[in-house]
């Protein structure tokens, strides 16, 4: 949690503080030689109420504060049995979760004074039979089109990406959109398919290096900076090359950014800030969003220079570019022509797509590989299909025609989100009351200024609406068992108005890239579940990787 610099920052604030106290006794013995003894008494004592109140004031938050963080943990450690960081084990586990929170109303600290804290939690079958639809309240609460405020819990992301899509509400939000809906058009993510295609092949060659050995590889690195380098070449149509190597320093600080906020939402004593600048996280923040929103805005100003508007049609349909390869950001460019975005919107867009267009990629294609390698049965299936479209060639790229053929993979890949979500926790801040289903009294309603924070685990394990809920069933995806289901019952992408706007981008990506893993390589994976389980980040996550030993399928 702390960085580099904190000893350093601990050594000078100290220095600081022990001059400020000579000097302070100095001023105060001249004072003692011109004032009466009364007075002096007096100036003391007030100086003495004044640091003891403050200082009661610190001890009183901070031990509210920790106090709910530590009661939480300790139900954590009962309940679920965890020996590993509780908090994340928590969230890990709980995939019956809803938690309703105040607001913050004074200032950081108080976050955590859950004065109204919900947990349906208690255990699986104590929260089945208390709670039975918990799809229900998913339907409610994203369906709401008032309910759509990000609250206090998305501020770190803020500092970062601005109010982009992801962050902004009201009207803001609604414009914005609309106006980006059209630029997730089939017609254009069949273009990126290119990138992915082509990104997909540098990664398997890379790969190609550690088959055929008994040893390991974490493939998770890997798979991360591809991800990166799609939505870095999609988004801003800027090559950063991060799988060979290049950039390293914007990809470094892309990875660096979200570490530390999840490190922020983590642990509570950050949320002061004073600790947060004296264990240096803040400055290393500061620095790394300044850096990234910095090569943002150089690319944005290099592609503005060049930016050729007669690429699009006359007809002024965003859908349809003449030919040429378009970024998302040509897009935005062009909406700036028509007079409705800023710079500083574009910025805030293109890196709201670089901040929820890769990590949630990354690990939706790790945990599936990591599924899939951990069950020969439905590894051959996967195979089989893939033969079946490429044949013996391993070198052609994969078209959306191609792609569209891999119902199985495509089977693979949901089910891997239904049990391992990239977005584990989404919240709103309710700007109005919120009704809710009750097990005993019918309905209860959670009064607007509350953050409710969902765990989108909770309604994918339902045994009401899975057959083996805690299995990697791929076939749970048929088509006549998903029209049975509850559509709630199914929503790692969220649900409602403010749904991923990146869903199709995410399966088109996802298939892309592992039809390429799965025509090359067997696949087989070192740790099986339950070990190597994910923890949450802002993103979940592989814990420690995800270790594979890949063999060569054909001589290349
Ligand atoms: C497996 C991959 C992905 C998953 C599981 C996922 C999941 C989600 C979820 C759960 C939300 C709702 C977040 C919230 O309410 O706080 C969301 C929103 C969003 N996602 Fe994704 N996402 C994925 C990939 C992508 C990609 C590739 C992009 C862009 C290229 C993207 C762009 C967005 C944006 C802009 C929003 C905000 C939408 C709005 O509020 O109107 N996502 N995503």
């Amino acid at each position: 949690m702390f960085s580099k610099q904190s000893p350093k920052l601990l050594g000078v604030t100290f220095f600081f503080t022990i001059r400020q106290m000579n000097h302070f006794k100095k001023w105060h013995s001249i004072k003692r030689n011109q004032t009466s003894t009364r007075c002096s008494l007096l100036s003391e004592m007030l100086w003495i109420l004044l640091l003891a109140g403050f200082l009661a004031y610190i001890l009183h938050l901070s031990w509210e504060s920790l106090r709910e963080f530590y009661r939480m943990n300790r139900v954590c450690d009962k309940e679920f049995k965890v020996n590993q960081n509780p908090w994340i084990e928590f969230i890990a586990n709980n995939w019956f979760c809803i938690s309703i929170q105040t607001e913050q109303s004074r200032h950081g600290l108080d976050r955590f004074q859950l004065q109204f804290y919900l947990r349906m939690s208690l255990s699986k079958s104590d929260a089945l039979r208390k709670f039975q639809e918990i799809f229900r309240v998913f339907q409610i609460l994203l369906d709401s089109t008032e309910n759509i405020t990000k609250p206090v819990q998305y501020g770190k992301i803020m500092e970062w990406i601005g109010t982009g899509l992801l962050t902004s509400t009201n009207e803001k939000w609604r414009q914005r959109r609309k106006m980006l809906t059209p630029t997730f058009h089939f017609n254009v993510l069949q273009r990126y398919q290119e990138i992915f295609a082509q990104q997909g092949l540098v990664l398997v060659n890379l790969l190609n290096r550690a088959a055929n050995n008994q040893d390991p590889v974490n493939i998770f690195p890997y798979i991360k900076r591809c991800a990166l380098d799609i939505i870095c070449e999609t988004a801003m149509g800027a090559k950063v090359n991060a799988q060979i190597g290049e950039n390293n320093q914007y990809v470094d600080a892309v990875g660096r950014v979200s570490e530390i906020i999840w490190n922020y939402e983590r642990f509570p004593w950050l949320w002061f800030k004073p600790i947060w600048y004296l264990t240096g996280l803040g400055f290393e923040f500061d620095r790394l969003v300044k850096l990234t929103n910095d090569f943002t805005r150089k690319v944005i100003s290099s592609r503005k220079s060049e930016f050729d508007e007669s690429v699009f049609e006359e007809t002024n349909d965003l859908e349809y570019p003449k030919g040429k390869r378009l970024a998302f950001l040509d897009f935005l460019l062009k909406m700036q022509k028509e007079g409705t975005l800023s710079d500083e919107d574009i910025r805030e867009e293109v890196d709201t797509f670089m901040f929820e267009g890769h990590d949630t990629t990354a690990s939706g294609m790790a945990f599936t590989i990591w599924w899939i390698g951990q069950y020969p049965e439905y590894q051959k299936k996967v195979h089989d299909e893939i033969d079946a479209v490429f044949r013996d060639d391993t070198e052609r790229l994969p078209t959306n025609d191609d792609i569209k053929q891999l119902v199985y993979l495509e089977k693979c890949i949901k089910e891997a989100l239904r049990l391992f979500p990239s977005v584990p926790l989404i919240a709103r801040k309710l700007t109005e009351d919120l009704v809710l289903p009750h097990p005993v009294h019918k309905t209860f309603t959670l009064p607007k200024g509350l953050t409710v924070i969902a765990g989108l685990l909770a309604s994918s394990r339902d045994p009401r609406e899975y057959e083996r809920p805690e299995e990697f069933f791929p076939d749970h995806f048929d088509a006549e068992r998903v029209a049975r289901r509850n559509p709630y019952s199914y929503v790692p992408f969220s649900a409602g108005p403010r749904n991923c706007i990146g869903q199709k981008f995410a399966l088109l990506e996802e298939k892309t890239v592992l039809s390429w893993i799965f025509r090359r390589f067997e696949v087989q994976s070192v740790e099986h579940w339950p070990d190597g389980r994910p923890v949450p980040e802002l993103i979940l996550r592989p814990y420690d990787g995800v270790k594979m030993i890949l063999k060569n399928r054909r001589k290349l």
